[in-house]
């Protein structure tokens, strides 16, 4: 039974601007994620990739407007500022090795230590490529006198030295249990998520303030075919009946155009064909759902510190 027990968890990447967040999590989930980052940025969206190591998985969440503000913050905003780093059963803090403990750092480091002592925190100095060995060893002992971290991993993360190690260790961190996606949707999930930020954002862009409220798109299906092109299935669900009718249109024009300029920007985006399909749904309890489930239909919670 040991062999089959599989694990899965939240892991979040914090540090300041350009420490190499994405770097990593691209090498721990792979390319496509970094056209996500760029993408999915200004979108609800809270998961940034999902990782396995062996029987483990790994679900990176985003940790929105970390440490942007300056200031003291009440425990309401520091909950909100944290997002999923609060909530994550590992948090590892970026930092990069030439810079070594900088202002912004020290500034993260008492923030955690304030507010997130709870949370369970890793130290992955990165671009060890651009130090020296003896450098490295006292910035190691540096950081960890500044903070008690539980493992300290020495990386580069655009050459991937260490970062298996550091991927390893963080699934044997998760907690048992059964994966939270299944592994048939890892590794399009990303683009499952940016085909459906597409579609809506073509919905706003054609729709101004009559878009609904409470109106989510979910990519269902995502089917590649032998001509090398996709078939993209997507539900534009809506809460109420009225506003069915305001996504489809007249004779469901508004629903044609937006499909068809959502469609042409994922042929550009993907560089290939794709045939997309929307259908528009009522879903009256989209918002006690939502609560349990996001829009990638995982279960979250929001984080208090
Ligand atoms: N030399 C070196 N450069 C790296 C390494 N990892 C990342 N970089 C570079 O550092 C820069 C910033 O990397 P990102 O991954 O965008 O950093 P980020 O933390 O996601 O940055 P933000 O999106 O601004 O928060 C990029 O130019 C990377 O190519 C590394 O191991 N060595």
């Amino acid at each position: 039974m040991t062999d089959t027990q599989t694990r899965a968890g939240f892991a979040a990447l914090i540090g300041e601007p350009n420490a190499g967040k994405s770097t990593l999590l691209n090498w721990m989930v792979g390319a496509k994620v970094s056209i996500v980052t760029h993408k999915v940025q200004t979108t609800r969206a809270r998961i940034r990739g999902v990782a396995m190591d062996d029987q483990n998985q790994i679900v990176f969440v985003d940790t929105p407007g970390l440490f942007r503000p300056r200031r003291r913050l009440d425990r309401a905003m520091v909950a909100a500022a944290w997002g999923g780093a609060a909530d994550a059963d590992v948090v590892v803090l970026l930092i990069e090795a030439h810079r070594g403990l900088t202002d912004g750092v020290q500034a993260i480091l008492d923030a955690l230590a304030e507010n997130m002592s709870h949370v369970r925190l890793a130290l992955a100095i990165n671009k060890i490529d651009r130090v020296k060995a003896e450098d490295l060893l006292a910035l190691t002992q540096k950081m960890n006198s500044a903070y008690d971290f539980e493992k300290t991993f020495l990386i580069s993360a655009e050459r991937g030295h260490g970062c298996e190690d550091l991927k390893h260790w963080l699934g044997e961190q998760m907690p048992e249990g059964p994966w939270l996606y299944p592994d048939d949707q890892i590794a399009d999930l990303p683009m499952r998520m940016i085909a459906a930020e597409i579609t809506r954002e073509k919905l706003t862009l054609r729709l101004h303030q009559e878009l609904p409220y409470q109106l989510t798109v979910e990519t269902e299906k995502w089917e590649e075919r032998k001509d090398g092109s996709a078939r993209i299935d997507q539900i534009v669900y809506v809460s109420r009946d009225g506003h069915k009718g305001i996504v489809l249109g007249k004779g469901g024009e508004t629903a044609k155009a937006v499909s068809k300029a959502a469609r042409e920007e994922l042929q550009e985006f993907l560089g290939r064909k794709v045939h997309l399909f929307l259908q528009v749904k009522v879903r009256p309890n989209w918002l006690e759902e939502s609560e349990r489930y996001s829009e990638m239909g995982l279960d979250f919670k929001d984080g208090n510190a």
